[in-house]
């Protein structure tokens, strides 16, 4: 689409998309997948969260950013559901990790034989403060195994997603960002730039 076809749409920017997070490991995975396929600013800020199902969470924590942006905001809430406990800890798992650690998410699971879990990204972007968020959703399965692999991000030491034989913290970056939950919501909205054919225009002096 050309940048005039774009304008008579509506579709012209006048700033970049701010990405929000507090996690600085999201953020570096977010900029190394999506490289400049989007131009992105961000912005650390930990905003409250929701209780409740993982795509409202995600929605709501986009408001919240248009809100204090006050301009096109993209989030994303990260979520590692256990397919025997019906989905949980789900978006809960920062806290579950915090307070239990590796060892005790695997213990949760101590009475279970199904140690099936995935992980669920969903970004929700928002292009204003008044502006109904939409989600892009990514899934990768997997299973929970004892922490094997460096300790930096998260949950990383303990998901093992499936057709790996290591966890995701022992696997090497951009073959983590092949795979990963992240990588494929962030492939939803790449397409989805690609389609609306969103126009950048930092310059306002420029015709476009
Ligand atoms: O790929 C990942 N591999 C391992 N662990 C991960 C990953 N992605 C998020 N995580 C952790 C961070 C937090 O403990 C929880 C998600 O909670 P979540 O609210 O989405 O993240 P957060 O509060 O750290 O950052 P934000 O400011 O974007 O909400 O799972
Ligand atoms: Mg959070």
């Amino acid at each position: 689409m050309s940048s005039a076809t774009a304008a008579m749409k509506g579709l012209v920017l006048s700033r970049p998309v701010t990405f929000v997070t507090g996690n600085a490991k999201k953020l570096e995975e977010v900029r190394a997948i999506l490289g400049n396929s989007i131009p992105f600013q961000s912005l650390k800020l930990d905003l409250p969260e929701l209780q409740g199902e993982p795509e409202d969470i995600s929605k709501e924590k986009a408001r919240l950013a248009a809100k204090e942006v006050n301009g096109p905001v993209l989030v994303e809430d990260t979520c590692l559901c256990f397919n025997a406990l019906n989905g949980l800890p789900g978006p809960y798992i920062k806290w579950f990790l915090q307070k239990t650690g590796h060892d005790g998410l695997n213990n949760l699971l101590m009475a279970y034989d199904d140690k099936s879990a995935f992980a669920l990204c969903i970004f929700s972007l928002a292009m204003g403060p008044n502006v109904e968020p939409i989600t892009f959703l990514g899934k990768t399965p997997g299973k929970i195994v004892p922490a094997r692999g460096p300790k930096d991000f998260g949950w990383d030491p303990i998901f093992q997603p499936d057709g790996y034989d290591q966890t995701y913290a022992e696997m090497a970056k951009e073959e983590k960002n092949k795979i990963s939950h992240r990588s494929r919501a962030l492939s939803l909205v790449k397409s989805h730039f690609a389609e609306a054919g969103y126009v950048f225009q930092t310059d306002t002096t420029s015709t476009g």
